[in-house]
């Protein structure tokens, strides 16, 4: 275990459980972060899964807006599945009007915009960096990228069917982003993947 190396898990709300477990298999120290000061003693962190308007709120009552855009703007790598991939979007479509965002991406996101019909969905996705088989994403309720700045890479996109090309994966420098969830299907790769992001930062 690298004990040098610490990614917390921002803990307001969503599934912070199984990201904790997937960076504990990937031998960080995974550590939740609920406020300012357990923010300051983490390398990297990590926005889960959940609802962002939830989550929005709860950022304010913690005092963490400030904290966080802080600290992102400082180069701290972070990663956002879902909801947290709305939280690190520079352009939020259907957000409340009152919701925050952390940004930091420069990005286009539209929430839930996938359709009723599709509210959860799975597909095979092949994802940049990533050796291997197809990366098996589980989708709900999932945030669309609509479009992305010249500075951002896509990683990923769906291949075929209604959503063909739908970009559901980016990284720009230190952010990466999945509108999936690899949390909840126990491949470690996309957390593999951000722990070496995390590892190069701290180099
Ligand atoms: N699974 C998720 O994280 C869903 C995201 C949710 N629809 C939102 O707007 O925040």
């Amino acid at each position: 275990m690298s004990e040098d190396l610490i990614i917390g898990v921002f803990a307001l709300q969503g599934d912070v459980r199984e990201h904790l477990a997937a960076l504990a298999e990937c031998d960080v120290v995974a550590r939740p972060v609920r406020r300012p000061e357990e923010l300051a003693s983490v390398h990297a962190l990590v926005i889960p899964g959940g609802e962002s308007t939830t989550m929005s709120k709860l950022v304010e009552i913690f005092g963490m807006l400030e904290p966080i855009r802080e600290r992102i703007r400082g180069g701290m790598p972070v990663y956002g599945s879902c909801a947290g991939m709305i939280m690190l979007a520079d352009h939020v479509l259907d957000g409340r009007s009152d919701q925050v965002f952390f940004g930091g991406i420069d990005m286009v996101v539209r929430r839930n915009a996938f359709g009723r019909q599709v509210d959860s969905f799975e597909a095979n996705v092949d994802l940049a960096g990533v050796e291997g088989d197809p990366f098996h994403a589980v989708f709900i309720r999932a945030p669309r990228v609509e479009s992305v700045g010249e500075g951002v890479e896509v990683l990923s996109r769906i291949s075929g069917g209604d959503a063909d090309g739908t970009i559901v994966a980016v990284r720009q420098g230190p952010l990466l982003a999945t509108a999936f969830h690899p949390e909840l299907t126990g491949d470690l790769r996309v957390h593999a993947l951000f722990v070496e992001m995390v590892r190069a930062a701290a180099r």
